[in-house]
C-alpha cells in the first residue's frame, strides 16, 4: 500500500529548441517508495528529474510538492525544499578540496565574520561522510586525489546532507563498484524505510526490479505506464520500453572462442605505482578479449595505458609490428580505438558538436589533398548518427545536450568512422539501454568476425562472459587467472578470482 502523495506533476512538457523532451507527464509519487523511471536513452529521464530537482524549469506544466505549488528556481533552492538529485554525469568540481565540494553553495554554516572555519567544515564533511559508511576518503584533500568512484560518493554525501525528502538517483550505480553499489542501496533503503520517497534511474533491468518498488515508464517524452511491483515482469517492462517485442539473446550464441595467432597488441611487464604489477598481455587479430574485476583491481587503468594517455613505470605496450603506443597519438594513428570509461571527462569534447567530435581522429581519412570539405564532414558524420541510430536534432548540436546513451553512441561513432582495427573499450555499454546494447553486442560480434580485435574492460560479468573469446580477471592490479570461452563459465566462477 502506497503512502500519501508527496509529489504531484501536472502535464510537464519541456522543449529543448526543437526537441520535444517531454510531451506533458502526470505522475504522482508517493512516500515509502523507490520509484524506478525507465526508458530508452532520450525518453526524458534526466530532462523529467532535472525539472524537479530546479536544474531547469519546464516549458509548460507545474509541480505540486507536498500539496503545495512547487516551482524551484535552482538545484539549492530544491535542495531547500527537501529535493536532491545525483546525476549521471560528473557533478563535482575539479581544483577544490573534497569538504569545499560537499558544502558548495552552503559555506556560511562554517563562517563566522567573514571567515571559513575550515577546521570544523573538514570535521563536518568526515562525520557525514563516516554516516554513509565512507571512511577512506580525506575531508581535506583535493578532490583530484580521487577517481571516478570516489567522486560519486562524495556527490551522494553532498545530496544527502541535508536529508532531503526526495532523492533523486540519475544512473548512478553504472559507475560504482559493488561496495558503492552498496552504499547507495543502503541508503535508498533507509529513504523508503523513513517514509521518504526516491527516484532511481537505471538501465539495468534486474537491478531496476530487485531496487525497486514501482516503475515509471517513459518513451520518446510520453508517460507510458506506473507499474507497481507486483506487476513487474521483464519481457513486459522491456515491451513498454521500446513499444515492441525484443527477442532473440543479447550475446553471441557460439562457443567457439577460435581466433587469429597474429598478435596484433601486446603489453608487456607492465607495472604502476600502487596499481599494476607484472601485467603481460597479448591482443589477436579477431579476438574478443574480456578483462574483469573489481572496479579498483587496476583494470581501468591498464585500458589507458594500453591507449597511450597513461604512461606505465616499467614495461610498455607495442603493436604487432614492434610500434611502441607511447601516446594516444601514435595510437590513433595506427586504428586504435578507445571508449573511457569516463565519457566526459575524456572521450568527448561536450561543447563541441556531435559532427566535430566525430570528424576528431579521421582527419586524414576525411581530407582531400590536405583540404578538408565541410561537405566531407557532413557525410561522415551522417554516416555515422544513421550507423549508430543517435537520437539528435542536428550534427550542428553541442553533445553536452545529447542524452547519456546517445552521448555513448557519438563515442562508438567516431571510432568506428576512423576505420579502426583494434577497440580498447572500457565498460562500454555503461548508460546504454537495452534495445541499443543488444546493438552494440552484434556490432562487436560482427567487427570480431571482420577481423578487428577488441579488449573490453567491463564491471559486468554477464557481458564478459556472453561476448568474450577470453576473460583476463584482475585483483589488486595483477593478473589473477585467465578463462576461454566456454558454456560452463558462471559468474560464481569468476567473482571466486575477483574477491
Ligand atoms: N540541455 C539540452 N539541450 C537540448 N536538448 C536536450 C538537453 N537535455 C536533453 N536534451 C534532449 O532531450 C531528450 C531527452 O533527453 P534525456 O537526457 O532526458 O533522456 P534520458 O531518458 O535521460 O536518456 P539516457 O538514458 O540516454 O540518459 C533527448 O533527445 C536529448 O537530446
Amino acid at each position: 500500500m502506497s503512502g500519501e502523495v508527496i509529489l504531484k506533476s501536472h502535464d510537464i512538457v519541456k522543449h529543448f529548441g526543437q526537441t520535444h523532451a517531454l510531451n506533458g507527464i502526470s505522475v504522482e509519487i508517493h512516500r515509502g517508495e523507490i520509484i524506478g523511471l525507465i526508458g530508452e536513452n532520450g525518453s526524458g529521464k534526466s530532462t523529467f528529474s532535472s525539472i524537479i530537482s530546479g536544474v531547469y524549469p519546464p516549458t509548460s506544466g507545474s509541480l505540486e510538492l507536498k500539496g503545495q505549488p512547487y516551482k524551484p528556481t535552482n538545484p539549492l533552492d530544491a535542495q531547500k525544499h527537501g529535493i536532491s538529485m545525483v546525476t549521471q554525469e560528473m557533478g563535482t568540481l575539479p581544483g577544490i578540496k573534497v569538504a569545499d565540494n560537499i558544502f558548495l553553495g552552503r559555506e556560511e554554516m562554517f563562517t563566522q565574520h567573514g571567515i571559513v572555519n575550515r577546521k570544523q567544515m573538514y570535521e563536518a564533511a568526515k562525520k557525514a561522510m563516516e554516516k554513509v559508511g565512507i571512511t577512506d576518503i580525506k575531508p581535506d584533500a583535493p578532490i583530484s586525489n580521487y577517481g571516478l568512484e570516489d567522486r560519486k560518493l562524495i556527490e551522494v554525501v553532498r545530496a544527502i546532507y541535508n536529508d532531503p525528502e526526495i532523492f533523486i538517483v540519475d544512473e548512478t550505480t553504472t559507475a560504482l563498484s559493488q561496495k558503492g553499489r552498496d552504499i547507495i542501496y543502503r541508503l535508498i533503503r533507509k529513504f523508503c524505510d523513513e517514509n521518504k520517497a526516491v527516484i532511481f534511474i537505471s538501465h539495468d533491468l534486474e537491478e531496476i526490479m530487485e531496487v525497486c518498488s514501482q516503475l515509471i515508464v517513459l518513451r520518446d517524452g510520453d508517460f507510458i505506464e506506473q507499474l507497481p511491483k507486483s506487476e513487474f515482469e521483464e519481457e513486459r517492462i522491456k515491451e513498454l520500453m521500446v513499444g515492441r517485442k525484443l527477442t532473440g539473446s543479447y550475446y553471441r550464441s557460439d562457443y567457439d572462442g577460435s581466433f587469429s595467432d597474429e598478435v596484433v597488441l601486446k603489453a608487456e611487464k607492465i607495472w604502476k605505482s600502487h596499481t599494476l604489477e607484472d601485467i603481460s598481455l597479448e591482443l589477436h587479430k579477431g579476438e574478443i578479449l574480456g578483462i574483469g574485476g573489481l572496479t579498483d583491481c587496476g583494470m581501468h587503468d591498464l585500458g589507458k595505458i594500453l591507449f597511450g594517455i597513461e604512461k606505465p613505470l616499467i614495461g610498455k605496450v607495442t603493436l604487432g609490428d614492434g610500434t611502441e603506443i607511447s601516446n594516444p597519438k601514435v595510437a590513433i594513428n595506427h586504428k586504435i580505438g578507445y571508449v573511457s570509461k569516463n565519457r566526459d571527462q575524456e572521450a568527448l569534447i561536450l561543447s563541441a558538436s556531435i559532427m566535430e567530435n566525430t570528424v576528431l581522429p579521421s582527419m586524414s581519412l576525411i581530407s582531400k589533398g590536405g583540404l578538408i570539405f565541410k561537405s566531407a564532414e557532413k557525410k561522415f558524420t551522417q554516416e555515422q548518427i544513421k550507423g549508430m541510430s543517435i537520437k539528435c536534432r542536428e550534427m550542428s548540436q553541442d553533445v553536452r545536450d545529447l542524452s547519456g546513451g546517445n552521448k555513448q553512441k557519438v563515442v562508438f561513432g567516431k571510432w568506428l568512422g576512423n576505420k579502426s582495427e583494434i577497440f580498447i573499450l572500457d565498460c562500454p555499454t555503461r548508460g546504454i539501454d537495452i534495445g541499443v546494447k543488444a546493438f552494440m553486442y552484434q556490432l562487436m560480434y560482427q567487427l570480431k568476425q571482420e577481423g578487428k580485435s577488441i579488449i573490453m574492460i567491463s564491471e559486468e560479468l554477464p557481458e564478459l562472459i556472453g561476448m568474450s573469446d577470453k576473460i583476463m580477471i584482475m585483483k589488486d592490479g595483477k593478473v589473477q587467472k585467465t578463462f576461454d570461452r566456454s558454456e560452463k563459465l558462471s559468474e560464481s566462477l569468476l567473482i571466486k578470482e575477483m574477491v
